[in-house]
């Protein structure tokens, strides 16, 4: 059997597609497994801040759009990418192990240090409100700055000069080969990742069962269940990228653990909340959490933060 795989063609999209070619051929020897490359709105889109964009989707309506035509059998997204909703007729058929959740800190090349060791004003790149909001409660003094582009614009950005410091997922930096840049961890729980970070996720059609059972042997289940709670979490508050959310689970003997935080992008609240329940019950440990943070006053921090996206000028074309 032929398979294709749809990929965007930045070098982590690429590299993340090999991977699951690689393991799909591990899995199956007689597999032939191809790789298409196909260019999104978000990789077209490099001049405005994400959060003014703020469609959902932004990284995979087009590859959605050749699975269901049938120019490919399968995609494969960084998990976070991939709007909780998927388009009628695909499925989520996978979620491969987990690589390192955490975000990162970037400095200039031959600089150490953490955020705590950032002069006073630093300007520091990011493109995602999450990372905003925990940085101005963490550090209000510093300068931050909209960052956009594949991961290697913005480290290329970093080395010019442009940025005192970046923020990005340890995932990304790791499966680039950039370990040795990496200058501190933000650890959970007291900094939050994006729902799904370091996971890849796999959409194909739902009707392929050829598909799905070729992809059965690559699907984590302690990653799809950390990541089935994470995603109910942020289903439950409709977040999309527009909202500061950050959620991270854990599975340990049985049962998910969640850590989960909604913030004003200002940073000037973060409401937080834990819950654990059975790995059979996922995506209900997702919803009480969410309903938790809606019973701590989430819901006023969502409704100021749409009404400023909505007052946001309208992404250029
Ligand atoms: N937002 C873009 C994006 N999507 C996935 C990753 C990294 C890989 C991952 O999180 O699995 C990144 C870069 C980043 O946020 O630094």
């Amino acid at each position: 059997m032929v398979i294709r795989i749809a990929s965007r063609g930045s070098e982590l999209a690429l590299w993340q597609s090999r991977a699951v070619a690689g393991s799909l051929r591990a899995a199956d020897p007689s597999l032939q497994v191809e790789i298409e490359v196909i260019r999104t709105t978000g990789d077209r889109i490099q001049d405005v801040p994400l959060a003014k964009i703020g469609d959902k989707g932004l990284f995979t309506k087009e590859l959605d759009n050749a699975l269901l035509e049938d120019q490919a059998d399968l995609a494969v997204h960084s998990l976070k990418d991939i709007p909780t909703r998927l388009p009628d007729g695909l499925t989520l058929a996978a979620v491969t192990v987990r690589e390192d959740p955490r975000d990162v800190v970037l400095l200039p090349p031959g600089q150490a240090g953490g955020l705590e060791a950032l002069e006073p004003g630093a300007r520091v790149g990011t493109s995602s409100l999450r990372r905003v909001a925990q940085l101005r409660k963490r550090r209000p003094d510093l300068e931050l700055v909209d960052l956009r582009g594949n991961l290697n614009t913005r480290l290329a950005k970093l080395d010019r000069g442009e940025y005192d410091a970046i923020i990005l997922a340890a995932a990304g930096v790791l499966r680039l080969g950039w370990r040795d840049r990496i200058s501190a961890y933000l650890e959970p729980p007291r900094w939050l990742p994006a729902v799904g970070q370091g996971a890849l996720g796999i959409v194909c059609r739902t009707d392929r069962d050829d598909i799905r059972a070729a992809l059965a042997p690559l699907n984590d289940p302690d990653t799809a269940a950390a990541t089935t709670a994470e995603r109910a979490l942020l289903r439950a508050l409709e977040g999309g990228c527009q909202i500061p959310i950050g959620a991270l689970g854990l599975v340990d003997e049985g049962q998910v653990y969640l850590a989960g935080l909604v913030a004003d992008t200002d940073g000037s609240r973060i409401l937080r909340v834990h819950q654990v329940g059975d790995v059979k019950h996922a995506a209900a440990v997702g919803r009480a959490a969410a309903d938790e943070l809606l019973a701590k006053g989430a819901g006023e921090i969502l409704a100021s933060v749409r009404a400023r996206v909505v007052l946001a000028e309208p992404a250029a074309p």
